[in-house]
């Protein structure tokens, strides 16, 4: 293992001392299409996006898939990866075999156009996390470090190795994008538009790079808008697209002979590149004029015939087949060996660490909140000070503990609306990419979570509780914290549905007037006996009632003895069960009410986990 992982990942594998039984051979991989159909719905019909496109790419080529926009670029890559399926038809066959998708989805990666990176981590924890997570416990940790810093090395990225995500450069982000998903070298790689937003030397180190990558062996295939005449030639072979059809195939460097056949010259000087989008778009003059567009259908008719022949493609890539790859197994194979012994078990540890570290790095979400809640709990705990034990303010009392939980469920529930919205497309990919699973994801993140409302909830309550002199038998003490932080917790799950189900705008506004409802039935403003008959089940969907009528049972029930009156002699609620009486709380509820509030809990994560997994899939049909 040693001398191996001091090798170069990304360099051609050298080869062993001899065979290693373990060790699988890892292909080159050629993907053909044959007949790609893709329809999307367009009101009641359906609309053609590709239009029955074939063609093979092969492995050590870069490929470009280029054509003007809406031409299907995107659309045809994400049929190839696999990330859309549905409206799909038509054969794909990798090395001649017809494709299973979750096969296929092992050997290949998909780099999405938008950098999907954690804004809060470095570079080099970026790294670290995706090694932990793709190689797993295979590979060791000195070892998955040389192979960190070598990916890094190769990328350029050791400078800001200590650079967190949201402060890289674009062209940087990008590396980093596709240092990542080379951790456990795939065969084949596929990137939208990998050079978009980038400068034009930053756009030339990223295509070099993805072109050394390819002669390697990988097959490497990318969108790509518009490349200069220099970065069109890097690329081995191109496919070019119009209206849902192929027009081009073959050799960047042939394309102008391609359509010099075709009996359209190339001006001298001009960008190939851009006269090949020029002719796909109808931009093409005749006579100092625009052709007409029944010509310019004519000119692509003409194109797609002439370019179903292999006439135009270069044959000279693949000599590594014979000399490398196919007989000498490699640090490909290693790793990939590896990789698919992380189990689920240690992804979970590792995404609990990434949570944990999330978390840590949020000052607002994390601190500043906590500063929050002392806060509010010292201002609010003044404000009733001394209401806990006076019985003539019992009344006040109650109102406190609907404050409570109404500020707890608030500060718990608008975060939550915007917690897992902003991470979407980071999970898509990293999911997509077979990381992890949801289900791994979703339980790291519970177990994260949980401690920290605990910490939040904890750190309003008991400054607020004592200041404001409830109880100080332990028993209450502890069940009032466990109502308030079960109640949080069921209002942080609301937000979660929320904010999965709906748009943030939408999901914040739904979660302040749902919750405006719930404080009304919550029991305190009105009184169970004034509603309407009809209406009387109301109370019972809000989990601000249980909360309420658990915090009140925490204070006046299990035989709290009378209250006293400070100011006067008689005041009617120092009698505690007079005062549950009058809002029509049963003493005996308290576990009644926790054991209804962690069947809401268990219902909404439930719900929550499905929604996300819904959001999810609804994207990746996009
Ligand atoms: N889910 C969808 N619903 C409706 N129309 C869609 C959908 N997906 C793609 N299209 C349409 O299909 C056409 C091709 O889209 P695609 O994104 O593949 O084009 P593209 O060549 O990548 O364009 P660009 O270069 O502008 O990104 C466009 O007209 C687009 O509006």
């Amino acid at each position: 293992m040693e001398p191996l992982l001091k090798m170069d990942p990304l360099a051609m594998p050298s080869p062993f001392d001899g065979p290693r039984p373990t060790q699988r051979v890892l292909r080159p991989l050629d993907i053909d299409f044959t007949d790609i159909t893709y329809t999307v719905p367009a009101g009641i019909e359906t609309k053609p996006v590709l239009k029955g496109v074939s063609g093979t790419f092969k492995a050590g080529e870069l490929t470009a898939i280029m054509g003007p926009s809406g031409a299907g670029k995107t659309s045809l890559l994400n049929v190839l990866t696999g990330f859309l399926s549905e409206g799909m038809k038509g054969s794909v066959r990798v090395n001649g075999v017809e494709r299973n998708l979750s096969t296929f989805r092992k050997s290949s990666c998909y780099i999405l156009q938008s950098d999907q990176l954690h804004p809060h981590f470095t570079v080099l924890e970026t790294m670290d996390m995706a090694a932990n997570l793709k190689l797993g416990p295979g590979v060791g940790k000195k070892a998955r470090k040389i192979e960190v810093d070598n990916v890094l090395d190769r990328l350029g990225l050791q400078a800001c190795a200590n650079t967190r995500a949201s402060e890289l450069s674009g062209g940087q982000q990008k590396r980093l994008s596709i240092g990542l998903e080379l951790l456990d070298n795939p065969p084949i790689m596929f990137l939208d538009e990998p050079t978009t937003g980038l400068d034009s030397s930053s756009c030339t180190s990223c295509v070099k790079l993805l072109r050394s990558l390819a002669s390697q062996g990988r097959t490497i295939v990318c969108t790509i808008h518009q490349p200069s005449a220099s970065l069109w030639e890097m690329f081995d072979h191109v496919y070019v697209l119009a209206e849902g059809k192929c027009v081009y195939q073959g050799d960047s460097i042939q394309a102008v002979s391609f359509l010099d056949g075709l009996g359209i010259s190339c001006p001298l000087y001009h960008n190939p590149a851009d006269f090949m989008l020029e002719v796909t778009n109808g931009d093409l003059f005749s006579n100092g004029s625009l052709i007409s567009k029944s010509d310019h259908q004519l000119v692509l008719q003409k194109m797609g015939e002439a370019s179903k022949t292999d006439k135009w493609r270069r044959k000279t890539f693949r000599h590594f087949h014979q000399n490398t790859l196919l007989e000498k197994p490699g640090i490909f194979s290693v790793l990939r060996a590896q990789k698919q012994g992380v189990s689920e078990w240690s992804k979970f540890s590792i995404l609990t660490g990434r949570f944990t570290k999330q978390f840590l790095r949020d000052w607002t979400m994390t601190y500043l909140k906590l500063i929050f809640h002392v806060l509010v709990g010292i201002v609010l705990g003044l404000l009733y000070q001394g209401s806990g034990q006076d019985g003539a303010r019992s009344i006040a009392n109650m109102g406190f503990f609907l404050v409570t939980l109404v500020y707890l469920a608030y500060t718990s529930m608008m975060p939550a609306v915007l917690r897992f919205p902003p991470e979407m497309n980071v999970v898509r990919k990293e999911r997509f990419n077979n990381w992890y699973s949801l289900r791994t994801y979703y339980a790291a993140f519970t177990v994260v979570d949980t401690p920290l409302q605990l910490l939040f909830c904890s750190s309003y309550v008991l400054v607020s509780y004592f200041l404001s002199s409830q109880s100080l038998e332990p028993f209450r003490v502890v069940m009032f914290v466990s109502i308030c932080l079960i109640t949080s917790l069921v209002a942080e799950t609301v937000g979660l549905v929320l904010g999965a189900l709906c748009s943030p705008k939408v999901g914040t506004f739904a979660g302040a007037y749902s919750t405006a409802l719930w404080i009304v039935l919550s029991g305190f403003l009105l009184l169970h006996d004034h509603i309407p008959y009809v209406l009387r089940w109301m109370p019972f969907i809000s989990y601000l009632h249980y909360g309420f009528e658990g915090l009140a049972i925490t204070q006046y029930g299990f035989g709290r003895g009378t209250l006293e009156c400070p100011m006067d002699d008689y005041c009617h609620y120092k009698y505690p069960k007079a005062l549950l009486a009058e809002l029509s709380v049963n003493p005996d509820n308290y576990w009644l009410d926790f054991g209804i509030l962690s069947g809401f809990l268990v219902v909404l994560r439930i719900i929550s986990y499905w929604a996300l997994k819904k959001k999810l899939n609804s994207l990746n049909c996009k």
